[in-house]
């Protein structure tokens, strides 16, 4: 199943800026439909996207460190898969084994929802629908929980999800990742997975999961294409239980020069 749909990711599906699947795109938006409709809370009289901020900076230029150590930015890893792939349980380990501080854009989106605001409202009705959250909102998110760590690893959990997502938070924080893990798994496990998950999501349901992994197929995909065409992907089978992945993971993370 998963070889099938490997062959069918050539390289001008992902020069393709359609998304694919036929049918109905309305599932398939990334940030148009969105933005227009809530046009009046993201043009609302605020300040305007910061350039990378000089904490921020300090992390973000190349990591090897160019004025002793002053500049380093943080070795960034994107983790990217369908849901229920695996992404936050091996993050967790990762952040454990290995000093990387893991952010989750789900979380943070999440915790956003929590705080009550209207924009939280916004972001709900969006997570229940299985879309995606507009680029402002989540790298600003991003941005900030960058800011305020410390850390010289960082995890982005489940970020970029669309190419969208990507060309803003490169032109937002002026840097790039420096390696993207990709977990392969099968849809019928990923939605086994996601059906025990057991955590009271709005979005854990066999409908909005149908939609939640359409988007990840034409969405997601193409931007792990994109750094695959950058040679930046490393991709690992996500099937098997916890700890063989994980054996996957360490081997990779293990050849690793941070
Ligand atoms: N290898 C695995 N085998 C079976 N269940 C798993 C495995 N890895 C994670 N899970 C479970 O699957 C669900 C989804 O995992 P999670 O890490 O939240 O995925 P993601 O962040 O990619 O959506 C969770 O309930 C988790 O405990
Ligand atoms: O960068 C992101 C990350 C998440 N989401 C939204 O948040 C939901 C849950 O994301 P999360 O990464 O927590 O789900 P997972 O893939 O881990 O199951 C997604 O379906 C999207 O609706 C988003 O819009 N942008
Ligand atoms: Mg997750």
């Amino acid at each position: 199943m998963v070889v099938e749909k490997k062959k069918k990711r050539g390289k001008s599906e992902a020069a393709d800026p359609q998304p694919r699947g036929g049918g109905s795109r309305d599932h398939l938006l990334c940030d148009t439909m969105w933005r227009r409709r809530v046009g009046a809370l993201l043009l609302r009289p605020r300040s305007p996207l910061p350039p990378p901020s000089s904490t921020l900076r300090r992390h973000l230029p190349d990591h090897q460190g160019s004025d002793g150590g002053n500049s380093r930015k943080p070795f960034i890893a994107f983790v990217l898969g369908g849901p229920g792939s695996g992404k936050g349980t091996q993050c967790a380990r990762i952040a454990s084994d290995y000093g990387f501080a893991h952010l989750s854009a789900g979380d943070l989106l999440r915790n956003e929802i929590s705080s009550g605001t209207e924009k939280g409202e916004l972001i709900l009705d969006i997570i229940k629908q299985g879309k995606i959250v507009p680029s402002e909102i989540t790298v600003e998110l991003i941005r900030k929980a960058m800011e305020s760590t410390d850390a010289k690893r960082v995890l982005i959990d489940g970020f970029p999800r669309c190419e969208e997502n990507r060309i803003a938070f490169e032109r937002i924080t002026g840097t790039e990742p420096d390696l993207v893990v990709f977990f392969d798994c099968p849809e019928d496990e990923m939605v086994k997975r996601l059906l025990g998950r057991n955590q009271g999501r709005v979005d854990d349901n066999i409908e909005t999961i149908k939609k939640r992994l359409k988007v990840f197929e034409s969405l997601n995909i193409p931007v792990i294409d994109y750094y695959s065409s950058r040679g930046k992907v490393h991709k690992i089978n996500a099937t098997g239980t916890e700890q063989e992945i994980f054996g996957a993971v360490r081997k990779l993370f293990s050849s690793l020069r941070f």
